[in-house]
């Protein structure tokens, strides 16, 4: 078991990428902290989703606690880390995955979109990543954190102009910590997921001439799943990947190298 006995966070982890974390983290060993925001998406109950990872991971016999939070709020970050001391005594991993892309053209791009975005995925990374370094550090025992970047780190996109610098950002916060926080043995390293099939992008791939594209342009055939993120997610948190910091594994099916 890669993870066992692991006490893990993971943000973001009521659905997509993070739920798969969260429930791969369990199968590998790990209790774990679940985060995620009601307020983010009126539409959407999240309740009976929590209620259900919750219930996939006692299945596989671990512990597991939900705590509801923004993660663009500052005071987020230090009360999940006060939330997994309470339950399960210590933090050994982040998972820092929450994340929100209102597709939207650049040139009406309302101001308030375009900062929301920016808090969500950005700030909130960083004050996530700063709490859980600061567990880790008191704790003496180090610790990994992953962060999901995105391929929209490298490659751009006409309706993610506010979206792709967050995921840039994401990345270069992974390798700046990675030189700080190195001396305390807390490796830092992201993943950058091509197109993975989740709520998120879910009115985008409806259009089925963009999904063909997709298809076609991922040399592996197909669409990525929340599974194949984690699986990746859960190898860079274990100490099979104990040489390994400051690092960003593209997880895409091949397709930023498929130019021609
Ligand atoms: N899907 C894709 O193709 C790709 C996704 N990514 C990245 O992967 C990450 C997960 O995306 P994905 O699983 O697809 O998206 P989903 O929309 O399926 O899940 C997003 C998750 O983030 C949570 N969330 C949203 N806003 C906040 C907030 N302010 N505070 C705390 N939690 C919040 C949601 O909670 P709730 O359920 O309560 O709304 C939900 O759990 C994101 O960072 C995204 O940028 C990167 C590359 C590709
Ligand atoms: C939401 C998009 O489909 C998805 O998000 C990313 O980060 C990828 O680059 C895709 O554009």
């Amino acid at each position: 078991m890669l993870l066992k006995d692991k006490i893990v966070i993971v943000t973001g982890a009521s659905r997509g990428i993070g739920r798969a974390i969260a429930v791969t983290a369990a199968r590998e060993g790990a209790d774990v902290v679940l985060n995620y925001w009601g307020d983010n998406d009126a539409a959407y109950d999240r309740r009976p989703a929590i209620r259900e990872v919750l219930d996939d991971i006692a299945s596989l016999g671990r512990r597991a606690i939900a705590v509801e939070g923004n993660v663009a709020a500052r005071e987020t970050g230090p009360a999940l880390m006060r939330a997994a001391v309470d339950a399960f005594g210590r933090v050994d991993v982040l998972a820092s995955n929450a994340g929100i892309c209102p597709f939207h053209a650049f040139l009406d791009m309302p101001p308030e979109v375009f900062e929301t975005t920016m808090a969500v995925n950005l700030h909130g990374a960083f004050y996530v990543t700063q709490a859980a370094a600061n567990q880790m550090k008191a704790q003496g025992t180090g610790g990994a954190i992953v962060a999901t970047s995105s391929i929209s780190a490298l490659v751009g996109g006409g309706m993610q102009t506010h979206y792709t610098p967050t995921k840039a950002g994401v990345h270069s916060l992974m390798q700046s910590c990675a030189i700080a926080l190195g001396p305390y043995g807390i490796r830092c390293n992201s993943v950058m997921p091509g197109t993975i099939a989740t709520d998120l992008n879910a009115e985008d791939l409806s259009d089925a001439g963009k999904k063909a594209y997709f298809e076609k342009r991922i040399p592996l055939g197909r669409l990525g799943a929340p599974e194949d993120v984690a699986e990746c997610v859960v190898f860079l948190a274990s100490d099979r990947a104990r040489y390994v910091t400051g690092a960003a594994l593209l997880v895409d099916g091949g397709m930023f190298v498929n130019l021609q």
